[in-house]
């Protein structure tokens, strides 16, 4: 049913919902827009309307092809709403969880889109604080880009700050997507144009992993991770592209590339790319092949992606708050409000808990099926040692025993993460 949006606009048909609030399809005097209305809750809020006033100026002063473009703000009663570039096709979250995996030449061709983004808005003071999969938007009416890519815009510029009020995150909470969230951001420091270079890289990490680097389980262990862990290599990415991602996910803002740096050596790569098949990589937490995950129930309970090997909802990014009883800012599992660990928390209990990709087929670390491997190596040692015995006597296997000795322990729980 179509309603009106101030005096300028008609809203006609809800394109999607996020946490702030929901999209329409709208019509203003110059044609088709998209009206992102907020929640009744932060619409009523004197604060946030008098913050979205002041931002007006910002929100409304980018432009570029790679932005979709703010333009209007509607205040009337109790909408609060934003009137936005309409951009026919999808979001990245949806092509993302359709492909799973991208093809490294599309995959950077659409990060290099967002870092040109990135770089206009850094160049206007705006640092966007929300960079994910679920803010670019894919223009399926653009033309086709580098590995068929369609050109990516980066949206919602300024509304993590518009929200982010400073009595809704005191400084002991944090507000935003914990996967995407930069190790500064956690420590308390303000965050600066260098926390969206570490959440492009974090989306293009994902983009051709199927995961984040970080994420998996509870918030707060996810926010420790960007802390205390490094980034576990990709099997299979060419060099340069892991050397731009490991740069880009540098613990200390400053050692980061700046967007247009990030945006230029990224289309560097692409002829390099082109016609690479998407990497080979497990999600971590699956088995690909036969299924012994019922010897140890206990196994695996960091995060949800166990759960989803045995066939349980996976819980892909968290969304529990870390101070017991409070609620997550919204419906869905995309942000969540949290309270800052205290240094301690993020100095202890993060070790060995980052995912670590593997390539395809091979069985994950400590996992019943690398147990079963395991076992299987050491049973088939022992049978080539009794045949051993029958063949050469006592004698050699005296010796065998004393070789044994040598032999590395067989535990899978020591496996080494597979390297490139
Ligand atoms: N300018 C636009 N043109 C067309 N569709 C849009 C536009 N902006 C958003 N959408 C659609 O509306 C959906 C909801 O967008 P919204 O920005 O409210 O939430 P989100 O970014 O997915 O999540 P969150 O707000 O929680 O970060 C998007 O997934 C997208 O499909």
């Amino acid at each position: 049913m179509a309603r009106k949006i101030g005096s300028r606009y008609t809203a006609h048909q809800v394109l999607g919902r996020g946490s702030a609030g929901t999209v329409w399809l709208g019509e203003g005097p110059d044609g088709p827009v998209a009206v992102k209305l907020l929640r009744e809750d932060l619409a009523s809020d004197q604060e946030l309307v008098g913050r979205f006033v002041q931002e007006r100026t910002a929100l409304l002063g980018l432009d570029h092809p790679h932005i979709v473009s703010v333009h209007d703000l509607v205040v009337d009663g109790n909408d609060l709403a934003l009137v936005m570039d309409l951009v026919r096709g999808t979001d990245l979250r949806t092509r993302l969880d359709r492909e799973r995996r991208m093809a490294p030449e599309a995959a950077v061709a659409i990060v290099a889109d967002v870092a040109d983004a990135l770089a206009a808005a850094h160049a206007a003071g705006v640092v966007h604080r929300d960079v994910k999969p679920e803010n670019v938007l894919l223009d399926m009416q653009g033309p086709l880009g580098p590995g068929g890519a369609h050109p990516a815009l980066l949206t919602d510029f300024g509304v993590a700050k518009l929200i982010d009020t400073p009595r809704r995150t005191r400084a002991t909470k944090i507000i935003g997507t914990p996967d995407y969230l930069a190790p500064e951001i956690v420590e308390g420091l303000p965050p600066r144009a260098a926390v969206d270079i570490y959440a492009l890289a974090t989306v293009l990490y994902e983009l051709l992993a199927g995961f984040t680097p970080f994420g998996g389980g509870h918030p707060g262990a996810v926010l420790r991770r960007h802390v205390t862990e490094t980034v576990a290599p990709l099997p299979g990415i060419p060099d340069e592209l892991w050397q731009l991602l490991v740069q880009c996910l540098a613990k200390a803002p400053a050692s980061r590339l700046r967007a247009s740096e990030l945006a230029a050596r990224l289309r560097e790569q692409l002829p390099s790319l082109a016609g690479m098949p998407p990497l080979d990589v497990d999600e971590p937490g699956s088995e690909p092949e036969e299924d012994e995950g019922a010897e140890d129930p206990a196994e695996g309970t960091e995060g949800g992606t166990a759960a989803g090997a045995r066939g349980e909802p996976r819980v892909r990014r968290g969304a529990v708050p870390l101070v017991p009883g409070a609620k997550p800012d919204s419906n869905r599992d995309t942000h969540t409000s949290m309270r800052v660990p205290g240094p301690d928390e993020l100095a202890g209990g993060a070790r060995g808990t980052a995912r670590v990709p593997r390539a395809a087929g091979a069985p994950r670390p400590g996992s019943a099926r690398n147990r079963a491997m395991a076992r299987r190596r050491r049973l088939t040692l022992g049978a080539a040692a009794l045949v051993l015995v029958a063949a050469v006597g006592l004698g050699a296997w005296a010796a065998l025993s004393d070789d044994e000795g040598d032999v590395p322990p067989q535990d899978s729980n020591n496996s080494a993460p597979a390297v490139p």
